[in-house]
Order: structure tokens, then C-alpha cells, then sequence
């Protein structure tokens, strides 16, 4: 049995706590968070006349297809296109087809909106005009919505639009795009088409937004703040590779899009006004990244080569915060719908140059650092180079630091008192990466299991217990597309109609729910111990969140002794618990979810947590 007196003494927990750890990794953003159905639409970054150019395309009925640089691009930023090419005497129905990020999601009630550009480099002498069908159906050719799209003939880019709203719910993803037309009509023409796009309806109805289910997966843990936009992908392999805030901002067809650095091509049509419109509807803040200098292919920008990279850094800013009146890239923000600045507070400066710390050292964190100071004083600078809360120097002296462990259940049960033996010298942690990413076998993980969440949730507890010193925390990675994966275990896994929360899910969004906004000592405990606990309180409300982890296989007792005499005789908790190993998989989703119980409330409250279980008990003053 373990006895835990709580008092009212202790230390406010700051609303930045729990929050979201993102980048474009495991299809996490194309195909995954951005809500483009499209895989491949503007030919980016790809080589014309490959194979790997018409990645997801498809010719349908005789047509020739094949991916060209236009002779005449739509846009410097797309130089390439899909030429379709019509043999003459065609008279059969002919077109192309688009099986989407490993497939598309047929769901009845869903109005899709798509368009295309498209030209015919020599129109004939008489012009044609015809109509193109737009539809989405099966493999076999089962069409579950269409509509028609009226096309004439010329060599300057048109761009078509259209929607089509189905009528019934697919089970099945393995669906197509289609455009087609009658043979006869475009016999013998050649016909070139980009920027091919369908969107479903988007989160808060947002134009080229975020996909709805996944948003709202994320909404359910009111997460406090979002890291973009990376990460290893903010890197690049190189510094020409790099997540370069300009080519994601402005209309689609000048996006160049980016060679990402988990093996994908980025559109970056979720560039940086969509994260920061969406992290506004989500009521987050943002804390971004800007590029420091390293990449991934070890190499670091030299000293006197950092001012583009800085004055790129002041400029990504002045996006995000700057007057629209007097700042020309607020003004292009203001031109894209939001004319006031977003929310920002916090700027990371690089990511894990642990790896490049000399470097770091020398020159990328002061020059970078020391300009955005001066030129945003009222913003919180985060360094990336320490590996635990004894931080290397560096110089001006950062205040606040990103700390990132991937490790086994061991560690995070044995870790769980980490940051109480740091000193108080006024540094601020934000654990921006923490996952338990293999068995203490050292057995790799596909998906997170109980047996780490709960680890978790025991050094998590030190979040709350240390939250004057922790400001911030965040599980990695937080999504994977179940059928493209570089990186495993992830928070959530999804397909492009399925969402499965982990039991690391169910951690993450019950310390964010029940965050409250001070924390109570409470009699101390000491790392390794099986059981951990955390008692916080949401003021306003006067509710006091008992947190039980229990991280044993067999059940262990705490007994809480209140300050106070609660003004009820029964509590309501809500436990996630289930047998060591257990998983939330694609094929056993709900394996392990959150479940509500009662308890007798009073001043003392003795508890059974069941093995392997994280319990919160909301107890009313
Ligand atoms: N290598 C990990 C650390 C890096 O910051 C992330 O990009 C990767 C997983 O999210």
C-alpha cells in the first residue's frame, strides 16, 4: 500500500503543458493531416519520362500517358505535366485515373471538390469541346459518384472545377479518380494536364484544409500547442532541401513542393498559412522551427553563409506576427485570408543539434538567436542540442530547451524522477520527443502496447510534478499512415478512412484533459517505484484530478489522505488497463480503451489500480 497525503501547497501548471509534436513523416501530412486526395497531382520534383513520375496515375482505354516538362509549364514552380495522348481513330472511352495516398474514401453525404489545369499544346484548326467525367469508383469500375466537366481546346492552360457528391459509403479504400472521355472526341489530340486535385470536406470547412477525422482525433486531447514544422523534415538532406517557409506559402500551382526526408515528395500545399489557420481553429499555439543550419546530410551552413538562413528566419516571423500594413511577407499573409497576426510565443531554433553541436555552438544558435532577439524580444527561444537537463553551454545562455528520448519501458519507469534532482537555475524543459519505442527486450515496437503507455505515464508524472520546470511536453510521432510507414510506434495510425488511437493516445489525451492548472504536493516518491502519482486541480472549477499509475503487472493500493473533506461521497475516475502487451491495432482497434468507474470519495480515498493501469480520480472539493 502506498499512502499519499496531498496538501494545498504547490505550484501553478503552465497551459502550455501537453500539446502536439508534428512533421510530414509517415505520410503524417500528405495523404494523412492534409486533406489533398490527390497522390502526385502536380508532378513535383520528379523526373519526366520515369516510371516513379507517374507515381498512383493510370492510363484508362487506349490513351498514352506520360509525364512531360510542359513546353509551356502552368507555373515556373510546376514545370511538369501529364501528357495525355489520344491515338487517331480512338473511339472508345479513354482517360486516366488516381488511386490516391494508398487509397481514397468513398463516404456518402461527402460533396468532393476537384480541379484540374489542362491545354492541348497544338489545338486543332477547329477547335473541340467536349466534356470530361470526373468520377470516383472501385478498381473494377464501379462508379459511385460523377459528373460531368466541359472542356474546349486551346494551348493556354485553363484550370476546371467541379464537385461531386456521393451517395454511399465505401468499406473498401481501394477506389480511383477518374477523368475520361469518348474516344471519338479527343482522337488524335495530345492534351496536357496538372495541379489534379479533389479535396473532401475539410476541417472548419477550410479551403485546401485538414482532413476531418484526424483533426478531430487531435481536438479530443485539447492539446495546448503544435511543434511544426519539424523535426527531421524541416532539415532537408541538404540546406537546398530544406523546409523553406516561402515555397509553401501563396497559390498552389507556385508551390514547388520539396524532396521530404522520410523518402516522399512534399507538395507543401500544407504550407505554413494552412498549419497556422488550422492551429488557430484548434485552438493551439504553435511552437515553430525555424531551419539553423544543419541538414541531414551532416553538414552545416558556414558561419558567413547564415545570413540568408537568418534573414529567412526573421522573414518566416514577420509571416506569422508581422504588420500587414508595413511588412511584405505579413502582407502576403493578409492576402491569403489573415490580415491580423497568429498567435506565437515560441521559436525553436534548429532540431537535435545534439548532432551538429560544435557548430551549434560556434556560430548557428548565436546568429540566429541574438538576430531574432533583436528583432522579436517578446518571443521564447528554444535550443536543440541538449540530451538531458544537464545542458551543454552555449552562448547567449538559452533559458528554454527541447529535449527528445526514444527509449524502452525500463527507462521511463526508472526516469520518472528525472527532473526533480534538476536545479532550479530558471531553465525552462519542453520535452518535445518521447516515445517508448521498444520492448525492455529491446524487441522493436509497430505499435505502441500498454506496457510502454503506461511507463509513460509514469515519467509523465513528472511532468505534472515538474511542470515550474517543464513547460511543455509532446509524444513522437504523432501519426502514421498504416499504409506507408517510415518510423514506428506512433501515437495514432490511420488509412484513408480508419483513425486507431494507441494506448499512448489514450495516455497523452487523459494527462492533457485532466492538466488542471496547479499542481499539489504530495508526499514523495521515489523513482522506479511501481507506482507513480500526480494530484493536480482545475481551480475554477474546484475539481482535484488524483492521478494512479500503476506500471506492475498486479494491482497495488494507494490511500489518499485529503486536505480537505470532499463535498460528495462518490467520485468518478476514468482508467486505461489491460493485459501486458496488449495493442490497439488496425485489426483490434479498441483492444484497450479509457473506461469510467465509481469510487467512494472522502477525506481519505483508497484505491485498487489494477496492473498495468493509468487511473484518474475526479474527486470535487
Ligand atoms: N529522428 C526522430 C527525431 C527527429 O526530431 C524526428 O524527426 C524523428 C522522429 O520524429
Amino acid at each position: 500500500t502506498f499512502d499519499v497525503t496531498f496538501t494545498t501547497a504547490g505550484h501553478n501548471v503552465p497551459s502550455t503543458l501537453y500539446g502536439l509534436m508534428y512533421e510530414d513523416i509517415n505520410h503524417s501530412g500528405d495523404g494523412g493531416l492534409y486533406a489533398e486526395l490527390i497522390q502526385n497531382r502536380a508532378f513535383q520534383q520528379v523526373t519526366p519520362g520515369t516510371s516513379a513520375a507517374l507515381t498512383a496515375w493510370a492510363a484508362l482505354g487506349s490513351a498514352k500517358i506520360s509525364v512531360v516538362a510542359s513546353s509551356s509549364p502552368v507555373s515556373s514552380a510546376l514545370p511538369n505535366a501529364l501528357s495525355f495522348a489520344v491515338p487517331s481513330g480512338t473511339t472508345s472511352t479513354v482517360g486516366f485515373t488516381n488511386s490516391g495516398y494508398f487509397g481514397i474514401p468513398v463516404t456518402a453525404g461527402w460533396t468532393y471538390t476537384g480541379s484540374f489545369y489542362y491545354r492541348t499544346p497544338t489545338p486543332p484548326s477547329t477547335k473541340v469541346s467536349g466534356s470530361f467525367t470526373a468520377d470516383l469508383r472501385s478498381t473494377s469500375g464501379t462508379v459511385f459518384t460523377s459528373t460531368t466537366v466541359p472542356f474546349t481546346t486551346s494551348s493556354t492552360w485553363q484550370q476546371a472545377t467541379f464537385t461531386f457528391t456521393a451517395s454511399s459509403t465505401q468499406s473498401a479504400v481501394t477506389n480511383l479518380f477518374a477523368l475520361s472521355v469518348g474516344g471519338s472526341t479527343v482522337a488524335g489530340l495530345t492534351m496536357e494536364f496538372t495541379l489534379i486535385s479533389l479535396f473532401p470536406p475539410t476541417f472548419n470547412g477550410r479551403t485546401n484544409g485538414f482532413r476531418m477525422d484526424l483533426s478531430e482525433t487531435l481536438l479530443d486531447m485539447k492539446p495546448a500547442f503544435f511543434r511544426f514544422p519539424g523535426g527531421n523534415n524541416l532539415e532537408g538532406e541538404t540546406a537546398a532541401d530544406r523546409w523553406a517557409w516561402e515555397n509553401t506559402v501563396g497559390d498552389l500551382v507556385d508551390r514547388p513542393g520539396r524532396v521530404g526526408d522520410w523518402g516522399y515528395i512534399n507538395t507543401d500545399g500544407l504550407g505554413l498559412y494552412e498549419y497556422l489557420q488550422w492551429i488557430e481553429d484548434m485552438d493551439m499555439q504553435p511552437i515553430m522551427a525555424v531551419y539553423a543550419g544543419y541538414s541531414l546530410n551532416g553538414a552545416s551552413v558556414a558561419s558567413n553563409d547564415m545570413q540568408t538562413y537568418i534573414t529567412e528566419a526573421i522573414n518566416q516571423i514577420n509571416f506569422v506576427i508581422g504588420d500587414a500594413s508595413t511588412n511584405a511577407q505579413a502582407a502576403i499573409r493578409s492576402s491569403m485570408g489573415h490580415p491580423d497576426p497568429f498567435t506565437l510565443n515560441y521559436i525553436e531554433i534548429g532540431n537535435e543539434d545534439f548532432f551538429s553541436p560544435t557548430t551549434y555552438a560556434d556560430y548557428r544558435w548565436a546568429d540566429l538567436y541574438n538576430a531574432l532577439h533583436a528583432e522579436f524580444p517578446q518571443l521564447h527561444y528554444i535550443a536543440t542540442s541538449a540530451t538531458s537537463g544537464n545542458v551543454p553551454s552555449l552562448s547567449p545562455a538559452p533559458t528554454y530547451w527541447d529535449l527528445h528520448i526514444y527509449s524502452n519501458p525500463n527507462f521511463f519507469v526508472n526516469g520518472a524522477y528525472n527532473f526533480d534532482i534538476l536545479s532550479r537555475n530558471g531553465l525552462q524543459f519542453f520535452q518535445g520527443e518521447y516515445a517508448t519505442t521498444t520492448e525492455n527486450s529491446g524487441a522493436a515496437l509497430t505499435y505502441p502496447f500498454i506496457d510502454g503507455s503506461i511507463a509513460e505515464a509514469a515519467y509523465m508524472a513528472g511532468f505534472d510534478r515538474n511542470s515550474d520546470i517543464v513547460f511543455a511536453a509532446s509524444y513522437a510521432p504523432l501519426l502514421n499512415h498504416v499504409s506507408s510507414t517510415q518510423w514506428t510506434p506512433d501515437l495514432i495510425t490511420f488509412s484513408p478512412n480508419t483513425v486507431i488511437r494507441s494506448t499512448s493516445y489514450y495516455v497523452q489525451q487523459l494527462y492533457s484533459l485532466y492538466k488542471g492548472d496547479f499542481y499539489l504536493t504530495s508526499t514523495t516518491n521515489t523513482a522506479s517505484s511501481p507506482v507513480q502519482w500526480s494530484v493536480t486541480r482545475d481551480t475554477s472549477a474546484g475539481q482535484y484530478f488524483l492521478k494512479v499509475i500503476n506500471t506492475a503487472t498486479s494491482a497495488n493500493t494507494v490511500v489518499f489522505t485529503l486536505p480537505f473533506t470532499p463535498s460528495h461521497t462518490t467520485g468518478t475516475g476514468t482508467i486505461l488497463t489491460a493485459a501486458s502487451g496488449t495493442q490497439n491495432t488496425p485489426t483490434n482497434p479498441n483492444a484497450a480503451v479509457p473506461s469510467s468507474f465509481s469510487f467512494t470519495a472522502g477525506k481519505t480515498i483508497t484505491y485498487n489500480a489494477p496492473g498495468l493501469s493509468l487511473s484518474v480520480l475526479v474527486v470535487t472539493a
